[in-house]
């Protein structure tokens, strides 16, 4: 049997079953019957639990966004408070507290415990060991106010999209203009997320063997003082557009880091990136842009990067097998935002070789969700 023909049978297999299935699971009285039938009815429950969890899971969002505001977490770290001490506090009247507390308590970020009392539920208490997820959230009002139309904002009907205006550089041709003022909330966003992301990075992959590592689009230069931890003799260079470069500075110099860490400023879309490191990091830098700046990125990374010097990417990347919901999440946001898109460890590697990278390797991190790691050589 040729190739091709092996393709065909494969294909028509493959659509023939899941019409089968589409057409079982969208007939009602399948879906009675898989509800009524004991050996079917755990799996209707879970497809309708899963439905139901895409209808209101704006709902769900918008409960911890009111947790997040009224800093619920923070003030039940100490123990379960009564209803009218949190109602008090957030001046809301009792009663709507109550619906806010058990809101919180069915989504398990909250408990309600005896006498009136609410504590810290499992999902709440991992909020607050990792801040970044808060600063998240709160940041999340841009993309919900741009999500309310998704459709308008598909066809690119939106005037203004929030988020575009939160990331002044995404799709920009001179981002050098943006000033450190408008920087500044996205880079304290990055900041506040950046331990998660680094702890991922740092636990895939070791700079410790590397003389100098240049961060590049390194923001505040939370990353670079992450991996300066771990690393003490690495010499440590941050480059970024002015704006940002600017705030990096001045967080170094009260850090008293300014002798270990220099900071270059640039536009990596029109300057050479400086040369002398052998290591070169993209932290959550590469799925902010489209193909063609990636593309140009990539140059002009291996033009600075000496022979079998390494490039380590390491940001978010969708599944290469089966349902991914943080693609869904990524895909939308970069959308909103107005460039890039997010990338498989696959669609990244084809792309490093095609830009002349060699040896280009996935490295396992602890929860991929929150970040991956692809490393090259140059
Ligand atoms: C002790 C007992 C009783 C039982 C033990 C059971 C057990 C082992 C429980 C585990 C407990 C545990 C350790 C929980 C840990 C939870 C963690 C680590 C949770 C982490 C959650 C992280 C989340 C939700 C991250 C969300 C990230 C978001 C939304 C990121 C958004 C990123 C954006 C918008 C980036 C923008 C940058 C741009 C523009 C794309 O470049
Ligand atoms: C999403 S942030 C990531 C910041 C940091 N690496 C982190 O993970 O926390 C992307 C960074 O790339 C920088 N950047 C974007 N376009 C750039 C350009 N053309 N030249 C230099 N830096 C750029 C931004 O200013 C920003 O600091």
């Amino acid at each position: 049997m040729a190739l091709s023909d092996g393709i065909e049978s494969h294909r028509a297999f493959s659509d023939g079953w899941r019409g089968l299935r589409d057409f079982l699971l969208s007939s009602r009285r399948f879906q009675r019957f898989a509800a009524a039938f004991p050996l079917t009815r755990p799996i209707a429950r879970r497809r309708a639990a899963d439905l139901f969890d895409l209808c209101a899971g704006f709902v769900y969002s918008q409960v911890l966004a009111a947790c997040v505001r009224l800093d619920l977490f923070a003030q039940l770290r100490g123990g379960p408070l009564p209803v009218a001490t949190l109602a008090a506090r957030a001046s809301i009247p009792v009663g709507a507290m109550v619906t806010l507390l058990e809101a919180g308590a069915s989504l398990r970020l909250l408990e309600r415990r005896v006498d009136q009392r609410y504590g810290l539920g499992p999902l709440g208490a991992a909020m607050l060991g990792n801040p970044g997820v808060a600063a998240m959230v709160e940041h999340h009002a841009a993309l919900y106010t741009d999500l309310a139309d998704p459709v308008a904002l598909l066809r690119g009907e939106l005037d203004q999209r929030k988020l575009g205006r939160y990331w002044p550089y995404a799709g920009q041709a001179s981002p050098s203009a943006v000033t450190r003022e408008g920087a500044s909330s996205y880079t304290a966003l990055m900041s506040a997320s950046q331990p998660m992301v680094a702890e991922m990075v740092i636990g895939a992959y070791s700079f410790a063997k590397h003389r100098c590592l240049l961060d590049v689009g390194g923001g505040d230069g939370s990353f670079l003082i992450a991996v300066g931890g771990q690393a003490p003799e690495l010499e440590l260079r941050l480059f970024d557009l002015p704006g940002v470069a600017s705030i990096a500075r001045d967080r170094f110099a009260e850090a008293g880091l300014r002798n270990r860490m220099s900071v270059i400023e640039g536009n990596f879309l029109a300057d050479p990136l400086p040369s002398g490191a052998d290591v070169i990091s993209l932290i959550r830098v590469v799925h902010d842009h489209d193909d063609d700046v990636v593309m140009q990125l990539f140059a002009r990374v291996r033009e600075a990067l000496p022979k079998d010097g390494v490039l380590v990417i390491g940001e978010p990347m969708s599944s290469e097998s089966g349902p991914d919901p943080t693609s869904a999440y990524f895909g939308l946001y970069l959308h909103a935002m107005g460039s890039g898109r997010p990338r498989s460890f696959a669609a990244l590697r084809e792309m490093l070789k095609q830009s002349g990278f060699r040896d280009v390797r996935s490295r396992a991190t602890r929860i991929p969700m929150i970040a991956k790691v692809a490393v090259a050589r140059a």
